[in-house]
Parts: structure tokens; C-alpha cells; sequence
């Protein structure tokens, strides 16, 4: 079974590790979200792309769902001492090799995506992880700051600010120009489900949907879409995805993200059992919808969690 999974960060990392221990001898393409891109300090940090990398591939730090595991941060400390900022976002030693082997690779002209699949050689993920684009797009969130409104870097806005202060707009700049990388829009057109794991709805399934032509690929692929709300009991299982769900007008519930995705684009949705009322509004916006537990506390929690996908889109299909 040829499986397409949207991903993003710490959510749609756990779920794939699910996927995997439910789906073993499935073909698994992730499409990682690359709208949280950084560059810093000269390097350029592409953080969904390697907590999925790492989470895969056994290098996650577990507790934070980011970074390496056994990190030291001797380069972060040399690079305040210099005064060279900035000092909010927590680079280590360990991760900071990435970087430069990324961007030595960059600059040496392999697109994103060549370069997502040399880091993957070493770390053996078990999934083809594809960047959802090679060219730069790069989220940023309108705040207002010291009475100004402003565009600052989602970075910024999620680390620096923990998102303390409203989004008025999420904006993945550069989206607009982009194109699908190599490989996705296939891998959309060959799958036989396409996932939507408990990933942030707008900054990174959302912006994984705004690369022109993969909306499109995935509502024109013809096979199940289902999706996994990250929402539970009208509040995000982790991260701040309400705040961002604000930004665009969507209340924080399972039912809304449903329907912010729309029938047109997601055949199946599953709900947590304590939104199991949201059963029949899901099912009236035309998406066939079931409550089972979305809680992913162990691999066999989410490798069930994942069954229960898997069901639904053989459900539809029929
Ligand atoms: O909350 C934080 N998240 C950090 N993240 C997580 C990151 O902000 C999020 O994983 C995604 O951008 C949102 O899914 C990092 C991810 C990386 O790949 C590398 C470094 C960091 C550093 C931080 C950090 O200092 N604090």
C-alpha cells in the first residue's frame, strides 16, 4: 500500500512513527512542511523536516519532540559570547552539524530536496521524506508589537514569543512562486491514502496545501483523504495551534478544522472520543467522521490511532 502522509512537526512526526509500527510493509511518502525554515547564523535550519528526520531515525530529543537527543551547546555559547544573536532559539552542537552539512550542500547547488534525501541516507527515517518544496518559503505572523503592527519570522513568533500575543496573519512567503518538489505531486498522483497526521492545520498542513498544485493533486488523486484532528476537547493536544487557528478565522474544535479543510479535500476525519458530539456536525459537512481515542502516548496508541485511519479510508472507498 502506497501511503502519502502531510507532515509537519512534533504531532506529525509521533503519528508516522504509529503509522510505521501499524503499517509496516506500507510505502510511506511524507511531505514535510517547510515554512518553519530558518536561516541562522549563516546555516539554513529546516526544523519539521528534521524532527521528522530524527524522530524516525532514532535522533529525536523525546521529552522536547525537537533537536538531537545528548545534546551539549558549547557553539551556541561561543556565539553569545561574540554577542551574535539570536540567542532565543535553541541550536545544539549535535543539530548545528546538520545545518552545515545542509547548507554546504546548498550552496554547492543541490536543490532541498537532494539534500533532505543525503541527510536521510545516514539516518535510515523508513519513509521517502520530500520537502513540499524546493523553493525558499518561509512562514511569518503579523503581531502587534510595541504598537506596531509587524511581520516578524514564525520562528520568532513560536519561540521568542511562545505565541503570547495574537496572529492577525500567517503568511508562508513565498508560496505564491513556489513549485511542488520533485517527486510530491507523483507521490500524490501513485498513493492509495493520503493522511493528514495531528500536524498544526494552517502553519503546517496549511502550508504544505498552499504550494500551488498539491490542494489540487490530493483533492483530484481520487483515493481516501483522512485526516487526524489535532484538536481535542476544543483545545491543541500540544503546541498552540489555537492561536494560529485564530489568525485564520477557524474556532479551535475538531468540527471547524474539519470543515476548514472541507469535504472537498478530506473524505474521512477522526475525532478524539471526548468529541465524539462532533461525530454528526463532521458528517453533515459531507466528511464521513468516527471518535476513537487520539491521544498519542505510546507507539501502540498511535500505531491504533493510525489503524483507525487506515479503516476509515477503506471505509470510504467503498
Ligand atoms: O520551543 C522551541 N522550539 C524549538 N524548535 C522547534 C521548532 O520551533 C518547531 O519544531 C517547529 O518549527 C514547529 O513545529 C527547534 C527546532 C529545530 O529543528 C531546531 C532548533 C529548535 C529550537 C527550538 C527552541 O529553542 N524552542
Amino acid at each position: 500500500m502506497r501511503i502519502v502522509v502531510l507532515a509537519g512537526g512534533i504531532g506529525g512526526a509521533r503519528f508516522l512513527r504509529g503509522l510505521k509500527a501499524a503499517a509496516p510493509d506500507a510505502d510511506i511518502t511524507v511531505i514535510g512542511n517547510t515554512g518553519d525554515d530558518i536561516h541562522l547564523f549563516g546555516l539554513k535550519v529546516c526544523p519539521d523536516l528534521d524532527t521528522v528526520m530524527y524522530t524516525l531515525g532514532g535522533g529525536i530529543n523525546e521529552e522536547q519532540g525537537w533537536g538531537r537527543s545528548g545534546e551539549t551547546f558549547r557553539v551556541k555559547e561561543e556565539l553569545a559570547a561574540y554577542g551574535v544573536g539570536p540567542e532565543w532559539f535553541g541550536l545544539g552542537d549535535r543539530d548545528f552539524a546538520t545545518h552545515i552539512v545542509r547548507t554546504q550542500m546548498l550552496s554547492a547547488g543541490y536543490p532541498l530536496s537532494d539534500v533532505t534525501e543525503a541527510l536521510c541516507a545516514r539516518w535510515k527515517p523508513g519513509v521517502r521524506l520530500l520537502p513540499m518544496s524546493d523553493d525558499r518559503i518561509e512562514t511569518h505572523v503579523a503581531v502587534d508589537e510595541d504598537g506596531e503592527r509587524k511581520a516578524i519570522h514564525f520562528q520568532e513568533y513560536w519561540v521568542r514569543l511562545r505565541a503570547s500575543l495574537p496572529a492577525h496573519a500567517v503568511v508562508p512567503v513565498g508560496a505564491d512562486q513556489a513549485k511542488p518538489a520533485p517527486g510530491v505531486l507523483d507521490a500524490i498522483a501513485e498513493a492509495d491514502v493520503v493522511l493528514f497526521p495531528p500536524s498544526n492545520p494552517v502553519v503546517s498542513i496549511g502550508t504544505i496545501l498552499a504550494v500551488p498544485g498539491i490542494r489540487e493533486a490530493i483533492a483530484d488523486a481520487g483515493v481516501p483523504v483522512v485526516g487526524l484532528s489535532p484538536i481535542v476537547g476544543d483545545a491543541p493536544v500540544r503546541g498552540m495551534a489555537d492561536k494560529v487557528l485564530a489568525a485564520v478565522g477557524v474556532e479551535a474544535t475538531a468540527t471547524a478544522v474539519a470543515q476548514h479543510y472541507g469535504s472537498g479535500l478530506l473524505d474521512g476525519w477522526l475525532v478524539d472520543s471526548v468529541d465524539r458530539a462532533a461525530v454528526a456536525e463532521v458528517e453533515a459537512a459531507g466528511i464521513r467522521c468516527r471518535a476513537v481515542p487520539l491521544m498519542m502516548t505510546d507507539v501502540d496508541a498511535t500505531a491504533a490511532m493510525a489503524r483507525e485511519a487506515l479503516a476509515l479510508a477503506e471505509e470510504v472507498r467503498a
